[in-house]
Formats: C-alpha cells, sequence, structure tokens
C-alpha cells in the first residue's frame, strides 16, 4: 500500500476520523536535558486538578533510578518507573508493554483509573523515536495520541548543552512547548543570546519562563490538533505557520557541511542540493512553511511524500500540514515526524477562507529549496498541481 493512498483511503486509522482521535487518551511528552528541571516541574504539575488521573511514565538511566521517588503526588495519579536504559532507544519495548498493559493494570471494575499520561524521559532521549511509537505502533497507535512534546532547557547552562549534544538540539526542535527554567542563575546577555538560538531551531513554539517548576498545568495541555470532546480541532493554533514565515529566513552562513548519504540520495534523484546555510550556531535545523495554491492531487502528493521520506525522512524531525486535496470539500490534516506520517485526520471545515494546502516543515541538514525540489520534480510529472508559492 502506497504512503497517501494509505493514508487517505483504505488505512482503518482514518475510518477512526477526528472523533475518535479525541476519545484517545492523550499522552504529554515531557523532555529536556539532564537537570535541565523536568522533575521538579512535574511536582508542581501533579498538585494541580488538571494532572489528576494522570498516569506519569518516568524513564531513567542507572540501577538506582530515583526520580519517581521525587515526586510527591496524590492520590490521584500513579506514578511509574521505567528503567534502566533509555526509553527512547534501549527498552522502547518496554515502552510499548507498559502502555498496551496500563490500561487493564490499572482499571477498576472495567473502568480505566486514568484520563492521561505523562512519559517523563531521561535527560538524554531523542524524542522521535518515542513520538514513533506513539504514533504508529500497531497496539499503541489506536489507544494513544499524542497530547503534546514539552522540553525544558535550562537557561544557565543551555547554550553549552546545545553546543555539545545533538540530542537537546532535537528536544527543543521537536517541543510545542519549551518551559525556560533557572532564569534565577542567568545573566541577562545570555539569556537573550539563548532565547535568540532558540527561536531560530523552533520558531513555533512558546518560549515560558519558569522558576522552581512552577507553571500553570493548562498551558501545555491540549497542544495536539484535537483537545476536548466536542471541541472543533484548532487548525491555526496546531499549525501556527505564522511564527515559520516570520523568522525562518537564516541570518548566518556556517562552512558548508560534508556532503552525507541524504544528499548523495537528492543527486542520484537528479535533485541539487543547496549550499549549508544554518543559522549562526551550526544547529543544523531548519524551520519554514510551505504553501501549495491549488488542490493536490492525491497520486502526486502521494509519491512525492513517499520520495520525501525515503530520501530525506530521518532529516525531517516533525511536519504538520492542512491539505487541500483534489475533489475533498475540506481539508486534511498531516502529521509526520522523520518517516512516519500519523494517520491523517480528516477535519469538519476549512478553519478560514484560505484554501491553500500549508505544510511546516522542522529539518536537519534539509532546507526549504530541497523541499520546494521534491516537490516541483513530482508537480511535473504529475501535471496536477499548478502555482506554488513559499
Ligand atoms: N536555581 C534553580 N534551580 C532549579 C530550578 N528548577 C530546577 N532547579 C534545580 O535543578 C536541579 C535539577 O532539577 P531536576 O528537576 O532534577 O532536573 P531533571 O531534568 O529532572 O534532571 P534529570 O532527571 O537528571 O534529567 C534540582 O536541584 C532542582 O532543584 C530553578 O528554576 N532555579
Amino acid at each position: 500500500m502506497t504512503l497517501l493512498r494509505g493514508l487517505l483511503l483504505t488505512d482503518m486509522r482514518l475510518i477512526m476520523g477526528s472523533e475518535s482521535q479525541r476519545s484517545l487518551i492523550p499522552v504529554t511528552l515531557l523532555t529536556g536535558f539532564l537537570g535541565s528541571g523536568k522533575t521538579t516541574l512535574l511536582n508542581q504539575l501533579v498538585r494541580q486538578p488538571a494532572f489528576a488521573n494522570t498516569l506519569i511514565i518516568i524513564n531513567e538511566f542507572g540501577e538506582m533510578a530515583l526520580d519517581h521517588l521525587l515526586v510527591t503526588h496524590s492520590n490521584e495519579n500513579i506514578v511509574m518507573e521505567m528503567g534502566s536504559g533509555c526509553v527512547c532507544c534501549t527498552i522502547r519495548g518496554d515502552l510499548v508493554q507498559t502502555l498496551r498493559d496500563i490500561t487493564w493494570r490499572f482499571s477498576r471494575e472495567g473502568n480505566r483509573q486514568f484520563d492521561r499520561v505523562l512519559i517523563e524521559t531521561t535527560g538524554l532521549a531523542d524524542p522521535a523515536p518515542i513520538i514513533h511509537t506513539l504514533m504508529t505502533h500497531a497496539q499503541i497507535a489506536p489507544k494513544y495520541r499524542l497530547d503534546g512534546v514539552v522540553a525544558t532547557v535550562d537557561l544557565a547552562t543551555g547554550m553549552g548543552t546545545l553546543d555539545g549534544h545533538q540530542e537537546a538540539i532535537k528536544q527543543a526542535a521537536m517541543a510545542d512547548v519549551l518551559l525556560l527554567t533557572k532564569g534565577d542563575l542567568v545573566i541577562p546577555e545570555h539569556r537573550a543570546d539563548l532565547l535568540e538560538r532558540l527561536a531560530d531551531i523552533n520558531p513555533a513554539a512558546p518560549r515560558w519562563e519558569i522558576q522552581n517548576g512552577e507553571l500553570q498545568a493548562e498551558k501545555i495541555l491540549g497542544l495536539g490538533l484535537f483537545t476536548h470532546e466536542g471541541k472543533s480541532p484548532d487548525v491555526e493554533g496546531w499549525l501556527k505557520e505564522h511564527a515559520y514565515q516570520i523568522t525562518s529566513a537564516p541570518k548566518f552562513q556556517v562552512a558548508p557541511q560534508p556532503e552525507n548519504s541524504m544528499n548523495r540520495g537528492l543527486f542520484s534523484a537528479g535533485l541539487r542540493a543547496p549550499q549549508q546555510d544554518v543559522n549562526r550556531h551550526g544547529d543544523r535545523i531548519r524551520a519554514f512553511c510551505f504553501t501549495i495554491d491549488n488542490p493536490i492531487s492525491e497520486l502526486a502528493l502521494e509519491c512525492w511524500l513517499e520520495v520525501l521520506m525515503t530520501l530525506l525522512g530521518s532529516n525531517i524531525l516533525r511536519v504538520k500540514g492542512i491539505l487541500n486535496i483534489e475533489g475533498r470539500d475540506t481539508p486534511i490534516a498531516l502529521h509526520g515526524v522523520q518517516h512516519i506520517f500519523h494517520p491523517s485526520a480528516p477535519l469538519p471545515a476549512w478553519p478560514t477562507d484560505d484554501r491553500r494546502s500549508r505544510l511546516v516543515f522542522i529539518t536537519q541538514d534539509v532546507t526549504r529549496e530541497m523541499i520546494e525540489a521534491t516537490f516541483r520534480a513530482f508537480k511535473d510529472k504529475a501535471g496536477h498541481i499548478e502555482g506554488i508559492s513559499v
């Protein structure tokens, strides 16, 4: 089954539609580098009514895992620890088993005892494989939906952490919300530099400063497209395309990166890899919005996404989009992480008069020009798609 046909026509998950998307158990992924304040935040969250009936899964390295003991929770929460190893790599199978089992392990007389799940990752975790598991695992995806990715960033040490750890850059790039901790320990210039860098890495994520983990819990809930039962999907709030249009222009040039396998793949597909022109820190992260004026032929879109994901998948950290497909009156929402697409959701209506397809990309080493080049190749081939503006 090809990619989009699978998404649009025959995939049973599409048949579930937006109504049942809402009934899935929301999962918040709390990430952030070592010592950046995740547990401190969690301790504040679990005391608040919005986090009552939350099952909290804490993943820790090491045989003497302690963090789960440090979370002072009320009787309405269940806190369980998942160690030892990192949930994004060695114990991903444990995460699947945990998520699969908790619905019956924590149920009483057939009623589930929790309404949402929060997963605190280790500080070194790459969020992408965890999101994959939530989106695609045959036993997990039908029960859970990603509500949002929240990343803590230590204002005092964040710059050095981003310089030295690619995982930290990915955590910041993939977050829906960035929580800036330890503002009491940073001098103003360093704060400003880090905020600027984070805005380059992830222009759409709000950046909120928190002191000793204090945050109104509601601010990090309902970050996905579908939130509560009966509420219309908040497409504009989810896509935030304007943030990408304003800030996505790279500001500084850095030395070209060595040619990698992804570039070679593009060359062999007859496409030219543009010069590397990432931000001044060389984070290799880009965030941009891609707009297609006219309705897209399903076939051309299917082929384009398939090639894009095959050639560049591991470098595409996040894609969100609202698509106008030929022959459909209403849009579909698309959500991808690396080479995996979330089951696309048919939306009940266009959020505004704007009927263009809009896709936002957060990528690593992939420029807007590369995405455009692949799209043009399929536009020309299919002869269906006209009018592209970015
Ligand atoms: N000064 C100051 N210290 C803070 C703040 N937030 C957290 N801390 C401290 O930072 C240290 C690390 O915080 P944690 O919450 O354990 O960080 P973590 O991200 O869970 O750490 P790991 O589990 O090791 O990845 C603790 O000693 C906290 O008390 C803050 O806003 N200001």
